[in-house]
């Protein structure tokens, strides 16, 4: 997989120009939702970059991550012009860069595409690194493709109009960053004041993040190994997301995720002893800000049978990423229905459910 280029913004208008030049391209199109083509677009309008681009709008959020959505947008491509030689550029959260990149990579089977992530889950995480994909028979992001964007341009003005929940959506991927990492790291997100943002400090935090995903990534782009470290807190988190989606009771992606790393750092506790106390500050830092996913135990079997879907299993076992100590990256570790069940009611224990 080709390397990518991530810049951490000083002009977006600078950054994109010069990532435009790197695309030689007959046709632009600009792929946005509903929210962010009235939220960010306006701004990079400004700059004429996008005078003669063809604009793609789709509904927000992961309710949209479908077969139908993508369709849509293969096929405005297809009418509106587009050539193997086009370029798209993803405005957007991890919803649109997920699906705008899986889009560029099977159109005429891959075209040239640069993601503007907008969202703190976007910059830190999903636009980079290449996995595109959309959810499918209800399972995340079960349709993908490696494809990484040519280049990555991280604008962290946009998040001044990010809501809180989508604010914590992503603190979460920075804080499973923390722990895959290094405790000083981990240490400044738990310490991080989040009630009232220092835009600056923020930038700092979202560069350091993405660095930590960048450095994984390089090392194993197509998941063979150390790459499962980005999916600490996903087998689980995945599971209550696909059930929430089940019952009509969306949660967002870095919701679940938090609350899948509530699981598996007990079960990293359980089996590759992970420190108790670093276990109780994160599970603290989690239960302040994220509030509680419910469910009772006759819903085992159902989180269970989800986690059956998870990329990471091999023949029939279902595959986590434990710590041993923060940084400390366990991969490929297994656990029977009896531990999983047992990790499900420390989490609703903890959680008070
Ligand atoms: N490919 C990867 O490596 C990777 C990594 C993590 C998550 N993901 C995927 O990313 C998706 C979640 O991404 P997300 O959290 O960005 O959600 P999202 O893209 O659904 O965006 C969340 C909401 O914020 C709005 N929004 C976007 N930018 C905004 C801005 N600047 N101001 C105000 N509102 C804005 C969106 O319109 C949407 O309503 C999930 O599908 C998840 O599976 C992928
Ligand atoms: O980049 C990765 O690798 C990740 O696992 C990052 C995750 O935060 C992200 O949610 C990813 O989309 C999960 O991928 P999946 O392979 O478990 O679907
Ligand atoms: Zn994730």
């Amino acid at each position: 997989m080709s390397k990518q280029e991530v810049i951490l913004c000083e002009s977006l208008e600078t950054s994109l120009g010069r990532a435009i030049e790197l695309c030689p391209h007959d046709k632009l199109f600009v792929l946005t939702d509903e929210h962010t083509q009235r939220l960010c677009l306006p701004s990079l309008k400004e700059s004429g970059l996008l005078k003669d681009a063809v604009e793609i709008c789709i509904g927000a959020e992961d309710i949209h991550k479908t077969l139908e959505t993508l369709a849509s947008v293969w096929m405005a491509l297809s009418t509106q012009g587009a050539t193997r030689h086009s370029l798209l550029i993803n405005l957007g959260g991890g919803m649109v860069t997920d699906l705008g990149g899986f889009a560029a990579a099977t159109f005429k089977r891959g075209i040239s595409y640069i993601n503007i992530p907008t969202t703190l889950l976007a910059m830190v995480d999903a636009s980079v690194g290449g996995k595109t994909g959309i959810n499918f028979n209800g399972l995340k992001n079960e349709i993908g493709a490696f494809a990484p964007a040519n280049s990555v341009l991280i604008e962290t003005e946009f998040l001044r109009t990010l809501d809180t929940h989508n604010f914590f959506s992503g603190y979460a991927e920075m804080l499973k960053h923390g722990l895959i990492s290094n405790t000083a790291h981990w240490a400044e997100l738990l310490n991080f004041d989040s009630s009232s943002i220092d835009y600056a400090a923020l930038k700092q935090l979202v560069g350091q993040s993405v660095q930590v995903k960048e450095d994984i990534v390089e090392q194993d782009p197509f998941e063979h190994g150390i790459r499962k470290a980005l999916n600490l807190g996903h087998t689980v988190g995945h599971a209550f997301e696909s059930m929430a989606l089940a019952e009509n009771r969306p949660v967002l992606h870095g919701y679940a995720v938090a609350w899948g790393i509530v699981c598996e750092l007990y079960l990293s506790h359980l089996k590759v002893g992970f420190p108790k106390e670093k276990m109780r500050q994160t599970i603290q830092f989690i239960k302040d800000n994220y509030g509680v996913f419910t469910f009772d135990c006759k819903k085992y079997d159902q989180v269970y049978a989800f986690m059956t879907h998870d990329k990471k299993n091999t023949s029939g076992t279902i595959n986590f990423t434990l710590l041993k100590d923060i940084g400390d990256i366990c991969i490929n570790q297994t656990a029977d229905k009896d531990t999983i069940f047992e990790m499900l009611d420390f989490y609703r224990e903890c959680m008070g459910i």
